[in-house]
């Protein structure tokens, strides 16, 4: 089938990527102006919290033009104790198994040079540890801290007074609309005694089907309704300002940002799969995200090769650790 060819890349995960073999997707980013008023306050709190958090943006020359280019990570938790049992996770808040712990951490060595200003995850904690322990292995060594605006004592409660500790953080902020596809009524059941039970066809419609939504639950639709206006939303704006962002969150609330990010159709998003604790990695310039495919580890030359900001980026976090 044409579409599990074309998308065989992103579905290789884990693989070298080719950095030659780059798309470029052509992207309009003026922000909806529906939901706009609704997020306005929040995002005002965002940008309030991270305003003071060192940007780095990367800006490469060229004979003709200065560009500033960011790049965006996108990794999904590593296994959960539920993906262990082969059970419906959907929004249930279940932590990793000691493997996907080290699914986070392998994802963190692999993008240990690569630029990091905020972190975006879902509520679940299996996000959360997964963007946390990844970081554990970043070579520039800054604090991933977690944004509390939920009240304005949360705020006050939370508030950092030293502008040397801020400038060595990283906001991490969290969102209900990252979170997992919700999986209605096959919440905590097993996949496969559900397949054995409504037919494996149908199972299989329910979880990767675009519009079907399982009983109760949200189809990849009504998932990517959510998380895709949250990106454009929330995340674009700060890839466009050039910060370097890493989304941390699901399988579908993930496939529905990539098909959004690489212009999938309702039937080409059914072939994608995304394994856990992989990082996928894009370049966003001139309003285009570029898919580099999942970098193999900090010591793959190919990973820097595309990007002369990313190579000189990684010089200096070397040249810091040799001081
Ligand atoms: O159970 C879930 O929440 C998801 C992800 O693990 O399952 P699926 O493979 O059906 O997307």
């Amino acid at each position: 089938m044409a579409a599990a060819v074309k998308y065989q890349p992103t579905r290789l995960l884990g693989h070298v990527f080719a950095p030659g073999s780059s798309r470029s997707f052509g992207r309009s980013l003026s922000m909806p102006s529906a939901s706009r008023n609704t997020h306005h306050h929040k995002l005002n709190l965002i940008h309030a919290s991270i305003s003071h958090v060192d940007p780095t943006p990367l800006s490469i020359s060229d004979d003709s033009s200065t560009e500033t280019e960011s790049t965006l990570i996108l990794i999904r938790h590593g296994e959960s104790l539920w993906n262990e049992k082969n059970l419906f996770t959907g929004c249930c808040d279940v932590p990793l198994t000691m493997r996907g712990v080290e699914e986070a951490i392998e994802a963190g060595k692999r993008i240990s040079y690569i630029p990091v200003d905020v972190i975006f995850t879902s509520k679940l904690i299996r996000a959360q540890m997964t963007a946390m322990l990844a970081m554990t292995q970043h070579h520039r060594k800054k604090v991933p801290i977690i944004i509390h605006n939920e009240s304005e004592q949360a705020k006050t409660w939370t508030q950092v007074y030293s502008e040397k500790t801020t400038k060595q953080s990283i906001p991490v902020i969290t969102a209900w609309q990252l979170n997992e596809r919700m999986y209605g009524e096959l919440q905590g059941l097993n996949k496969e005694e559900t397949a054995e039970r409504y037919g494996k066809e149908k199972v299989y419609e329910w979880r990767r089907s675009f519009d079907i939504p399982p009983p109760q639950g949200e189809s990849l639709e009504m998932c990517s309704q959510r998380a895709v206006a949250y990106f454009k939303d929330f995340i674009e704006p700060q890839l466009r300002s050039g910060k370097h962002v890493l989304v941390a969150a699901h399988g579908n609330s993930l496939r529905s940002i990539i098909m959004y990010l690489e212009k999938l159709n309702s039937q080409e998003v059914t072939n994608l799969e995304l394994s856990t604790g992989i990082p996928l990695l894009y370049i966003y310039k001139e309003g285009n995200f570029i898919s580099r495919g999942s970098p193999v580890g900090p010591t793959e030359a190919g990973v820097y090769a595309f990007s002369q900001s990313l190579a000189v980026y990684r010089e200096q976090l070397d040249e810091m650790s040799h001081n």
